[in-house]
This record gives structure tokens, sequence and C-alpha cells, in this order.
């Protein structure tokens, strides 16, 4: 066993990458999870958690880099939480995204022998998300380079936070995984609210007035969606703000202030007040326009988005006769794009607003054969009297709820489609109901490049007798 020290300086080969994205060494059969750090690197770093099993260290210098190391695109990319793995080529990013889906399966869920495809890229590596949330604050957390300049701003930020630090936070001027047009929209708004004399708000005190600036784009019209989070209402100040932001950016064609007194960093708002132009946007998955208001959930790649329900489809192997049902519906997405290849389709979703936006999302794409209904699923599940031929998951990070997976057992459809975010969840729903379902094939699709997350579909089907 090895006899390394907590805050001990080691000199590591780091050999695979982990789940969570960090890389990986071994020493004497001790794990030791690297922060910032690539499989083929070798690196000096100093242990900062020592368990009986595993350490944890930091890199401290890259010896000799591995190959797969690749210049970041972003100047921010070793101190932001938003993308941790920009250090590796996008190559290897799939091919270690496809590993470790494979890996949950095997061994969180026992599950051997599963194909699982190479993952399909994003059809953007950059510039991908749709959505953007940036954090205000009074306390900017400085990068190294910065420390030493005395005309830098310290006492306010808007940007993202440092890994696991909810109040450290980065001033973000250019963000390469939102649209190209977004870091200028940024930077014009930051002006702005500096001029405003408003204050910045205090993660710790919970004071101040400015809390959030949320950019949501649509690919199919190019436009934005500006969402100012506020704690207090203040529309003479920030009705001309929202005025002076479309004249600058006449792509911006809404204008929204959530007002928020709660005291968790969440950007949803208590109350919603329009500033200029229109309440919403809209966006296309497949031949579809869908409604995203500013707190609606939609897939945050778009383009990916397309892809991924493409493989949903593929795996659901609709004929146009079955019933089907969606759980974990959101804003019936999933539902809409299969409805013409349905009889019916029912969508189970917990999120009241996300409920009304899936039936006027049908009522917008004139979809007649889908219902959603309002609820927690281990509630509404069961009360249903419905036996679906398909039934398509797509539950939260979390995973299902244990009385959920034993009500699917029972209502026992022939195919199932398992969508999911986190493959370590995944892995353990599907353990649940590998007896009576078999595996036949997992797809992982990127929709989160320069992240180690993963989406994943699995095509499941009932085991014969
Ligand atoms: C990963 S999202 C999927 C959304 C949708 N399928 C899509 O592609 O946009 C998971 C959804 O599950 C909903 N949800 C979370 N817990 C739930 C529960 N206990 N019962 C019903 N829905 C729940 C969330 O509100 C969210 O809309």
């Amino acid at each position: 066993m090895s006899d390394i020290r907590k805050r001990q300086e080691i000199e590591l080969d780091v050999t695979d990458m982990a789940f969570g994205g960090r890389g990986l060494a071994r020493i004497d059969g001790l794990a030791v999870f690297v922060d910032d750090a690539v499989a083929g690197d070798r690196v000096r770093a100093r242990i900062f958690k020592k368990k009986k099993r595993h350490a944890e260290a930091k890199t401290l210098e890259v010896l000799s880099p591995s190959s797969d190391r690749v210049e970041p695109a972003c100047i921010y990319a070793a101190h932001c939480g938003g993308c941790k793995w920009q250090h590796l080529s996008y190559e290897k990013q799939l091919f270690y995204k496809t590993l470790q889906v494979g890996e949950a399966l095997e061994h969180i869920g026992g599950i051997e022998g599963v194909s699982v495809l190479p993952a399909l890229a994003s059809p953007r590596a950059f510039h991908y998300r749709n959505k953007m949330e940036f954090t205000c604050t009074d306390s900017r957390w400085l990068l190294p380079e910065e420390l030493a300049n005395p005309d830098v701003i310290k006492d306010a930020a808007i940007g993202l936070h440092v890994p696991g630090a909810f109040d450290r936070v980065l001033d973000i001027h250019e963000c390469h995984i939102q649209p190209e047009m977004a870091s200028p929209l940024l930077n014009f708004i930051r002006e702005e609210i500096l001029a405003s004399g408003l204050p910045m708000y205090g993660l710790r005190s919970h004071e101040g007035f400015w809390r959030f600036v949320m950019l949501r784009h649509s690919l199919i019209d190019d436009v934005f969606m500006v969402n100012l989070v506020t704690k207090e209402a203040d529309e003479s100040i920030l009705k001309p703000m929202a005025e002076r932001i479309r004249t600058a950016f006449p792509k911006v064609c809404s204008v929204v202030n959530n007002v928020t007194r709660r005291k968790a960093g969440v950007a949803i708002g208590e109350e919603e007040i329009l500033l200029s132009g229109e309440p919403a946007i809209y966006d296309a998955i497949g031949s579809f326009r869908f409604k995203i208001s500013a707190n609606s959930f939609f897939q945050t790649n778009t383009a990916g988005a397309e892809k991924l329900y493409g493989k949903v489809a593929e795996y659901a192997d609709l004929k146009g006769g079955e019933k089907v049902l969606d759980l974990y519906s959101g804003t019936g997405t999933i539902p809409i794009f299969l409805s013409e290849k349905a009889s019916e389709i029912t969508g189970i979703e917990i999120v009241e607003s996300a409920v009304a936006d899936a039936r006027e999302n049908c009522l917008e794409n004139g979809v007649e054969n889908c219902r959603f209904l309002l609820g927690d699923m281990k509630d509404v599940l069961p009360a249903l009297d419905i036996q679906p031929d398909v039934i398509i998951i797509d539950p939260p990070r979390a995973g299902m709820h244990p009385d959920v997976v034993s009500r699917i057992l029972v209502l026992a459809p022939e195919r199932m489609v398992y969508v999911s975010c986190n493959p370590a969840t995944m892995a353990r729903d599907l353990a649940m109901m590998h007896k009576d379902y078999e595996v036949l094939e997992v797809q992982p699709v990127d929709m989160f490049p320069h992240t180690f997350h993963i989406e994943a579909v699995a095509k499941l089907r009932r085991r014969q007798g």
C-alpha cells in the first residue's frame, strides 16, 4: 500500500480519465484522481486528500504533456468550471465519454456485453449552447495575471464560477460555447450594469441588486432573449436599459426581468416583467417549433437535440399505431417530435409551467394526439389506466424513483427507450429492469462538448417468456 501523504508533492503518470472528468494515476494500487490532467500526461501534483482506497491531487506542472492535449480556445479554461475538458482534443473527449458510458453499465449496473456505439459528435464543437447564465457578484475572483494589475475592478464581476466554489466568480468577457454574438452582447450589458449605479449582489451577504444575466438564443431565427435577474424590480432603470440593449443589438428581440429575493443561487424569479420586445423566443427541432420563455426547460444544444431525438425515434421504432408513454416530458419536445409516428402519446411532468408550455407547443404545431399530465411520476404513473406499447424515459440526473421502476415493470411495454444525462443513474436504473428488459444497444450523444458530461440513449426490449 502506498505511503503518500496529504500535501505531498509527487510526480504522476496519468494513464486514464476518471468518471467526473479528472485524470487517473495509480501508485502501488492506490487510485489517484488528478485535477487538470489528461491521460498520457506526466505531471507534478500535490495530494490534497488521502483516503484508504484513493487519493486526490491537483496538477502543479505538466512535466510531459499527453499527445491528446490541445491548446484551449478560451483564456479562462484553466480556471472556469464551465468547460473542464478544453485541453483535451475533441476526438479524445468523445472516446472517453463513450468509454465511461460502457464502464458505468458494467461497474455500476453490472450489465455486461452491451453494444455501446461510439459517441455521436455535437454538430458544433463550439458556440453550441443556446442558454448561458452569468452570475453577478460584488467580489471578483481574479486570474493569476489579473492579481498584479492595480487597474482591475475587484468589487464587480459578471461571469462563471471557479469549479466547486459558489462564491468565486470570474469576470468573463468571452465564452466560446455560446453563440459568437453573445460575448459582445454580454460585455455591453456589463457596461450598462456598471454604469447603472445599482450594486452587485453579494453571494455571502445576500445584499445588492444585480443577480444574474441570462442569455438565450434561437438557432432557427438567430435572435436572443436577455433575462436580467435582480433582487428588486426597478423599471425606471431597467426599461431604458432594455431599449439601449435592443438598439445596440437588433437581434435581441426580448428583454425580460426576473425578480427574486430568494437566497438560493437560481436565476428563476418569483415575478417576471417584460421590459422590451417579445415575452418569448422560438426554436425548432426537426420540423417543429417550440416556444421558449425565460424559465422554460429546453435542451441547451439545439442542433444536438435533433440528433438525440433522431436516435430516440430510431430506437422507439414506431409503426404508427402505438400508444406511447413519455415519462419526464418537460415542455413536450419528445412527444411532439414523435407525434406523427404514434397513435397517441401521454407525457408526464412535474413542473406546471412545462406542462402548460407542452400543451401550447402542441397547439402551435397543430399536434392533436399528445396529452400531458401534471404531477410527480411516482403518484401519476400508478393512477394511469393505459397499456402502452412503448415507454420513453428521460429522467432528471438523479434517475428514477424505485416505485416508478416497479410500476413500469407492471406496465410491461414491449419496447422502451431510456434517455439519460447521467450514465451512473442510467446504469443503476437499467440494472433494476435488466431481469425483464434486455439492453440491445446504447448510443452516447455528445450534447456538451468540452465538459465531461454525456447524454446516452438506450434501446430496451422485453425479454420473452
Ligand atoms: C432531463 S429533463 C427531460 C425533458 C424533456 N424530455 C426534454 O427532452 O426536453 C427531465 C424532466 O423531468 C422532470 N421531473 C423531474 N422530477 C420529476 C418527477 N418526480 N416527476 C415528474 N417529472 C419530473 C423535470 O421537470 C424535467 O422536465
